[in-house]
């Protein structure tokens, strides 16, 4: 079995593929933490044969998780943010300070889609440009549903987004606080993916497909107006391209990769943008 770790700053999460066949056996999440306890936070150590880790956690916790993980499984790979892999180079002046979560987000979306718009709605929210032939030209990060609604300190933060709500729903005026700060929130997320999507397009002069990973893509999906993708497996698709295991894997195959609708035409997002505007 392989184990793939998604360490980010709230949430770990894991997931056990088969070596030979490429499916998921299990998956899972926990509170990031300063220890793993194998067996009740990740599953038996046993039957993993090699580990493949992105962790934007603290340093030492991925010291201690690789240092704990070397001790038991022979093949140890953890994912850094490089200048350039797999055709994409890096767009930060700095590579090494791209977020690695973001990074093999973007290596994953490039390998299925070519230039795209890779967007990443956890605990916040990152959005990507790769263009056609692999110049990322960096992004934006702006706080995930859940931190907005932390910092309003309204008494509000255990009432979540419900992720069936109706976009149209999600948008109209809130009625009382609770409605007020979740509608708000969904708005001004919403609204910032929508409009740097259509931003970054217009100026590159490219329209790109968009793909979208994270605990509240779900629900962000609902209220984007361009044609998209989901890929709940988007960070693990970065580990498989960067570190191959399975036959699958070495013909390019990543898990659970969605289908991607093309773009719409570029002047249809530059006209979008114009009527923004005149408003
Ligand atoms: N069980 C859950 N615990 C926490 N957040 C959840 C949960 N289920 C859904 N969410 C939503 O998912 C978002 C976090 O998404 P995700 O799990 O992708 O986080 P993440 O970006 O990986 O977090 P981090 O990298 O900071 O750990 C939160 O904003 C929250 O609204
Ligand atoms: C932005 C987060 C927290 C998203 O998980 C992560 O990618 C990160 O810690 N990035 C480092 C900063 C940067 O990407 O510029
Ligand atoms: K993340």
């Amino acid at each position: 079995m392989i184990l793939d770790l998604d360490i980010g700053n709230t949430l770990s999460k894991w997931r056990l593929k088969d070596s030979v066949s490429s499916e998921i056996r299990s998956r899972g999440a926990v509170w990031t933490r300063e220890e793993w306890r194998p067996g009740s936070d990740i599953p038996d150590l046993d039957v993993v044969e090699a580990v493949r880790i992105s962790s934007v956690a603290r340093r030492a916790v991925l010291q201690d998780t690789v240092a704990l993980l070397r001790r038991r499984v022979g093949v140890v790979h953890v994912a850094r943010s490089t200048r350039e892999a797999l055709g994409v180079t890096n767009g930060y002046e700095e590579p090494s300070r791209l977020g690695v979560d973001r990074w093999m987000g973007t290596l994953a979306s490039y390998h299925l889609a070519g230039g795209c718009c890779s967007v990443d709605c956890g605990s916040a929210i990152t959005i990507d440009f790769v263009l056609p032939g692999g110049r990322h030209l960096g992004g934006y990060i702006l706080p995930g549903l859940r931190l907005m609604k932390e910092s309003l300190q309204l008494g509000t933060r255990n009432v979540a987004i419900d992720p069936d709500s109706e976009a149209d729903e999600l948008l109209a005026p809130g009625k009382n606080t609770v409605e007020a700060v979740n509608h708000g929130i969904y708005m001004a997320a919403v609204s910032a993916v929508n409009r740097v999507y259509a931003e970054v397009c217009d100026r590159e002069g490219v329209a790109m497909p968009l793909l979208l990973t994270g605990g509240d893509a779900r629900v962000i999906s609902r209220g984007m107006r361009v044609p998209h993708a989901l890929w709940p497996d988007m960070v693990y698709g970065g580990l498989e391209a960067c570190f191959p295991l399975t036959s699958a894997e070495r013909a390019g195959r990543l898990s659970g990769a969605p289908s991607v609708p093309p773009p719409v035409a570029l002047e249809k997002i530059r006209a979008g943008l114009a009527f923004s505007m005149l408003l």
